[in-house]
This record gives structure tokens, C-alpha cells and sequence, in this order.
């Protein structure tokens, strides 16, 4: 006949309380008393240990060598059963919680379908927020678009006449190939410009120095004879192609500005 215990407790009690070598393992209670000398590890290590739970001891490396005899040993000794009896407090409160659960599982769900609800409303918001953005956008984009446009067709026209002399004057100074060339081009320039003036002056704007060229002087030479201050070379550097020379009728402020846009291109050779 197995006696019941409540707890370890109570095991303890009673073995402390008599000569009984009283153990618990897994809810079980064993009375040792006689094999307390049978025991290969003494009397002393099962009289340390009274009333205590062999959990730990039984299959301890440190102590026994896991053999499987000691559990069929230990099942010869067996006297009673503990029982661990569940409190009423903590009864009551699982079962409070088991009947809570689907109450809560319904709140649950209930506060997720709203969430997804408000989610798919703020969505539809916020994507037509952005279209109307994105329009907007689009619409900036046109306006500003059209105002590039209108600003680079005024700079064309703008540009047209100095994009014109420019390529009039590479056209001549390509022609410039070596000193033979810049004498032959000299020459017909001299002759033109007597044919048209009736002289032999020639208008040429020239600089003083090279590093002092910003502000060009219009000089006139009077005779073609009278040696320059400036060799062949030099001179067809700084020399101003003539307005009727170019074919083009300008004002004297182009010309001006085709004068200063020729030396601007001889300086960086
Ligand atoms: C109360 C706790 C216990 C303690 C502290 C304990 C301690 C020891 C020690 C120190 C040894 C000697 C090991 C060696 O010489 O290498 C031993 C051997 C042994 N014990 Fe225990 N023992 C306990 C309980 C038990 C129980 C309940 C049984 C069996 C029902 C048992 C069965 C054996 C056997 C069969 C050996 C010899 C073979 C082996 O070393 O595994 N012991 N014990």
C-alpha cells in the first residue's frame, strides 16, 4: 500500500522525525532503510542526502556511473506517492483565463478589421494627394519648360551676329597658314581698301602691346611704304579684317566688337 504525501514537505517531516531513510524522485517516495548498507557508495553519502530528492544525484556523472540497475533497485523500495495539489487561486485564475480568451481573441479581431479599414482609407487618401501633386508638378514642369524654351530663342538671336562674324573671321585666319600666305592676304587687303577709300590708308585696330591690348586703338597708317612697328606676323595678328572686306553691312559698334573678338582669338595662340 502506497501512502500519499502532499508535498516533499511533508516527506522530509517525517523522515526527519523517525530512523527511516526516506527519498523522493519524480513524485515518488522511497524508504532506503534497507539497503542503506548494501549501498556501494557507503551509508555516509545516503545519510547526507535523508529526505532529499535524487533528481540530481541519481544519474550524476560526478557520482554514479548511469547504470541501469539503480532505477529497477530503486522501484523495490518504493512506499509512497506526492501529490502536488494545483491552489485554488491559481485554479480559479486559469480558468478565468481560458473562459477571457475568445473575448479577447473577438476584441482582437474586431480592432484589426478597423485598422485594415482606416489603412485602406488613409492609402486612398494619401495616393490622391500624390496624383494632385504629381499634376501639379507636371503642370511647373510645362510652364517652366516653355520658359527655357523662350529664353534659349532669345539668346540665338542674340548670339546670331557675333556666331557670324566669329565664323567669317576663322574662315579667314584658316586661310593663314603660313608668312607667304599673310603677306599674299595683306596685300589684297591694301589694294582693296585703296580701290574703295581712294587712298592707301589702311583702318586696322592695333594694340600698343600685346599686354596692354584690352582697349583697342584705331590707328591709320598713311603710307604702305613706311615700315610697322610690328613684323608680318604680328601684324596679321592684331590686324582687323575691314567691314567691306567681310561683305557685311554692321554698324561701327559690330565692327568694333569683331575687331576686339579677332584679337580675343589671336591672344590664346
Ligand atoms: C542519496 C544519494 C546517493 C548518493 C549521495 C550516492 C553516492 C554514491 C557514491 C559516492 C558512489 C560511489 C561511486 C564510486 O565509487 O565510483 C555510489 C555508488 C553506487 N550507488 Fe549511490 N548514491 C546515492 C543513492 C543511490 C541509490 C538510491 C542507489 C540505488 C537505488 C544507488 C546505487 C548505487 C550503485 C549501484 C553504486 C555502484 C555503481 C556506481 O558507482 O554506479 N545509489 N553512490
Amino acid at each position: 500500500m502506497l501512502k500519499k504525501y502532499s508535498s516533499i514537505a511533508q516527506m522530509q517531516q517525517e523522515s526527519s522525525r523517525s530512523d527511516r531513510f526516506l527519498f523522493a524522485y519524480r513524485n515518488n517516495v522511497y524508504d532506503l532503510t534497507h539497503f542503506v548498507d548494501d549501498h556501494p557508495g557507503g551509508r555516509f553519502s545516503l545519510q547526507t542526502f535523508k529526505g532529499k530528492d535524487l533528481e540530481n544525484i541519481l544519474f550524476n556523472a560526478s557520482i554514479h556511473r548511469h547504470q541501469p540497475s539503480i532505477l529497477s533497485t530503486l522501484e523495490q523500495y518504493k512506499c509512497g506517492i506526492i501529490e502536488a495539489k494545483i491552489p485554488q487561486d491559481s485554479k480559479s485564475k486559469s480558468q478565468a483565463a481560458t473562459t477571457s480568451k475568445p473575448n479577447t481573441t473577438q476584441k482582437n479581431e474586431k480592432t484589426c478589421k478597423t485598422q485594415l479599414t482606416d489603412d485602406k482609407t488613409n492609402r486612398s487618401n494619401i495616393t490622391s494627394k500624390s496624383k494632385d501633386s504629381i499634376q501639379q508638378h507636371s503642370n511647373l514642369l510645362s510652364i517652366e519648360s516653355n520658359q527655357v524654351k523662350k529664353s534659349n530663342l532669345k539668346q540665338t538671336s542674340k548670339t546670331k551676329p557675333i556666331t557670324q562674324a566669329e565664323s567669317i573671321i576663322a574662315e579667314s585666319t584658316k586661310t593663314i597658314k603660313s608668312k607667304s600666305d599673310l603677306n599674299i592676304l595683306n596685300q589684297q587687303r591694301l589694294q582693296q581698301t585703296s580701290q574703295i577709300q581712294g587712298s592707301s590708308s589702311l583702318i586696322s585696330i592695333v594694340s600698343n602691346t600685346k599686354n596692354s591690348h584690352l582697349s583697342p586703338q584705331i590707328i591709320q597708317e598713311e603710307d604702305e611704304s613706311q615700315p610697322s612697328p610690328l613684323n608680318n606676323a604680328q601684324k596679321s595678328e592684331y590686324e582687323l579684317i575691314p567691314e567691306d572686306n567681310l561683305n557685311l553691312k554692321v554698324p561701327i559698334l559690330n565692327y568694333s566688337l569683331t575687331g576686339y573678338l579677332k584679337l580675343k582669338l589671336t591672344l590664346k595662340n
